[in-house]
């Protein structure tokens, strides 16, 4: 594989060393070298990428989508979260056909590397189609089918789910790695969800699940079980052994905060999703005091309208610090920290991503500055979270491989992308 070198950018390292103008070097999918300045010795082939006005980041790690849900976007909005799932979701979702899903997961992506994000955790079904379309667009994914026992065929799904994970744990180069995923409290009765313990805890898989996303959960819950969302989990032993992702954790008391710390895994925040839901406001500043790693994530497009990390970034600030009336709770920093370095934690990648360090994946952006909206710098991380958006990204790097390159998406057929998107996307919602 060839070499990389992107000269004179501006690194966010996302260690504990500010920014500093340099250079990078990428070897195969590896980064090689960081450095005030690094050369190419003579007569060795390689890529220059020109990083003038540009800032480096580790790619932004999108830590809970359903990537086919962006076929259902703008579709039903405005609705209560049970409403919007079992009236409008559940319905279009009954009509997705394995095609469907591979081309809303592919519109998806598209958007991803377009807005910078580089990795992500998805929960769906008809996997195969989703994990193709990561093979092919070169993102990397942990990938999870969706388990849900309120229906008559739950045990098929489940088979899906151990096919998933024979299949495509590793594959295209890596890339891909994958989960058990018992839906939420509501979806998974107590004796389902003590067999996909024992199975993540026999087989060492980590498990993707949502978790007290509304109001309505946590009385559903109580009447079902006595208990919290979190307590029912706790109790069933989800907290013991395995590696937990939490989609959500919106409504925590302190005691259920108690329960989670010490976790393996952490909370994936998803706060574009849980304003425009009107679900509420995650204790992150709890959840951080008690150790426990945030990471952030968009949802599907189907509730959070786009995937575009730096909204999340700037929502997660923005709620933090009018949650407390306090503007220096969650600082930009935290925010880019949560969106690289602790979603890469709640994949299970912290050795591989989320920071830009010799021997890491190279996976990282390029965002151009020469913009009205982003000069004067005087404090790049700030102007990152407070000022910039996913269009301002100009290159996006998985593995080594250029995903993107001066907004040009170089894996993806964009004009046959939105030409499938169209018809099926209208098929899918006719007449619900
Ligand atoms: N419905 C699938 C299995 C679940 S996949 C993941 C599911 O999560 C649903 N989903 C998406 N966003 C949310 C959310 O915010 N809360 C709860 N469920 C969601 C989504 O509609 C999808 O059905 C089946 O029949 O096999
Ligand atoms: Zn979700």
């Amino acid at each position: 594989m060839k070499k990389i070198l992107i000269k004179n950018v501006t690194l966010i390292t996302m260690t504990n060393e500010p920014p500093f103008v340099g250079d990078i070097l990428l070897d195969g999918d590896i980064i090689a070298e960081i450095g005030r300045e690094i050369n190419l010795p003579a007569g060795e082939a390689g890529e220059i990428i020109d990083g003038t006005d540009m800032a480096a980041l580790p790619g932004l790690i999108n830590a809970h989508q359903h990537t086919p849900m962006s076929l259902l976007r703008g579709f039903s909005d405005d609705l209560k979260l049970m409403d919007w799932l079992e009236r409008k979701m559940q319905p279009a979702e009954e009509r997705m056909t394995p095609e469907d899903i591979y081309w809303g997961a592919k519109l998806s992506m598209a958007e991803m590397i377009r807005s910078g994000t580089t990795a992500f955790a998805d929960m769906y079904m008809h996997m195969n189609e989703i994990a193709a379309a990561v093979e092919e667009t070169g993102m990397r994914a942990s990938l999870t089918r969706g388990l849900v026992f309120t229906v008559p065929d739950g045990g098929r799904r489940m088979t899906e789910a151990l096919d998933l994970i024979e299949r495509w744990s590793g594959a295209a180069d890596g890339r891909i790695t994958t989960m058990l995923g018992p839906h939420s409290p509501y979806l998974v009765p107590p004796e389902p969800l003590g067999e996909i313990i024992e199975l993540a805890e026999m087989r060492d898989l980590p498990v993707h699940i949502h978790l007290a996303e509304t109001r309505e959960e946590v009385i559903q819950i109580r009447e079902k079980y006595r208990m919290t969302p979190t307590e029912y989990l706790y109790h069933a032993g989800l907290f013991d052994k395995c590696h937990v992702l939490l989609a959500h954790s919106v409504h925590l008391n302190r005691r259920d905060i108690g329960r989670l710390s010490g976790m393996q895994g952490g909370v994936s925040h998803n706060p574009v999703s849980n304003l425009k839901l009107g679900c509420g406001i995650a204790p992150v500043s709890e959840l951080l005091e008690q150790g426990i790693t945030v990471g952030l994530g968009t949802d599907g497009a189907g509730s959070a309208a786009t995937v575009d990390m730096f909204e999340e970034m700037r929502a997660a600030a923005w709620l933090q610090k009018l949650d407390y009336g306090d503007p220096t709770r969650l600082s930009a920093r935290q925010a880019l920290g949560m969106a690289t370095r602790e979603s890469a934690a709640l994949l299970g990648l912290q050795q591989e991503v989320g920071i830009l360090e010799v021997g890491r994946k190279a996976d990282l952006i390029l965002i151009s500055l020469n913009k009205p909206h982003l000069q004067p710098v005087h404090n790049l991380e700030s102007l990152l979270v407070y000022s910039a958006n996913g269009a301002d990204v100009d290159t996006t790097i998985v593995n080594g491989k250029v995903l993107m390159r001066g907004r040009r998406l170089l894996t993806i057929d964009e004009e046959e992308l939105f030409r499938q998107v169209r018809t099926r996307a209208q098929r899918i919602v006719e007449g619900i």
